[in-house]
């Protein structure tokens, strides 16, 4: 079996570390692997309120990736806010280049729950190119609505599911709240229900998803078992304390 010990994030700084590189590296290190981050964005929020997003120059973005490769053997890739699916696409390309076993976990975040708006809807064309690039993509519910507008929710996942693997986000559904989905291999679907009866909810919630997926995915279980393991760890962090910032409990592999 392969071994895995370096997980790289791409995503933004939240200085309340709920979200974005921090929480993504406090994940890794639960989880026994040693968190590598490239910074795309300094965002002045807290765990209630997005307020701006400063965006890293995508010159920077390139370069600081390439310096680690050059260092360390990075084969798991977690995304998350990035400026625009151009700039998007631009890394995809450079971590393909580096290394063309890589596996991505793309969080293709539009929109802070508290309010922000990351990307716009123009540049449709190049998503088909993104996803194909991807291993596995995490929107939540109000993301899959906004990726294809024109589209309903079926026929988004079937579209995208034909090109990569998506594990929708389900803590923002008003049917079914906190159950996932994933779709694979083309639209096999497979729920992934909540495990507790009662969760505290949180900031940066879909980062530790995305996160701790990274981790199994590195981890090598099969796709329905290594994305059963990552909603069962964010719910376990989810209900850590009452607060809007939870606690990450040190895992071990066998756990996983
Ligand atoms: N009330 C809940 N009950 C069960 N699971 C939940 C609940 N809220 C969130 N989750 C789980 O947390 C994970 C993140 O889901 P969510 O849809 O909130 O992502 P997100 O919108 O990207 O996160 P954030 O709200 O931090 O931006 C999912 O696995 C989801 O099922
Ligand atoms: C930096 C950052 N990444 C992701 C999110 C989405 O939770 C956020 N609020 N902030």
């Amino acid at each position: 079996m392969k071994e895995y010990k370096y997980i790289l994030t791409i995503a933004g700084h939240d200085p309340s570390g709920g979200a974005g590189i921090t929480s993504d590296i406090k994940t890794f290190e639960a989880h026994g692997f040693y968190g590598l981050s490239v910074c795309t964005a300094i965002t002045i929020q807290n765990d209630i309120d997005f307020k701006d997003c400063i965006w890293t120059d995508p010159k920077v973005i390139l370069s600081q990736i390439e310096t680690l490769f050059e260092r360390f053997e990075i084969s798991i890739v977690k995304i998350g806010i990035i400026q625009s699916w151009a700039t998007l696409l631009l890394i995809l390309n450079k971590l393909h280049a580096l290394n063309s076993e890589v596996k991505i976990v793309l969080d293709p975040i539009i929109k802070a729950t508290a309010g922000f708006d990351f990307h716009s809807q123009e540049s449709q064309d190049l998503l088909d190119e993104i996803w194909e690039k991807c291993y596995i993509i995490t929107p939540n519910y109000n993301e899959i609505q906004l990726l294809y507008p024109h589209l309903d929710i079926e026929e988004t996942l079937e579209h995208i599911a034909s090109k990569t693997n998506i594990y929708l986000k389900g803590g923002h559904r008003t049917d079914k709240k906190g159950w996932d989905e994933l779709y694979h291999s083309g639209i096999v679907m497979v729920n992934i229900p909540p495990n507790a009866t009662k969760i505290s909810e949180k900031h940066g919630s879909g980062c530790v998803l995305s996160s701790s997926l990274a981790c199994n995915i590195a981890s090598e279980l099969d796709l329905e078992d290594t994305c059963k393991a990552a909603k069962y760890y964010t719910e376990q962090f989810l209900n850590s304390n009452e607060s809007l910032l939870g606690t990450h409990t040190k895992i071990h592999k066998e756990e996983i």
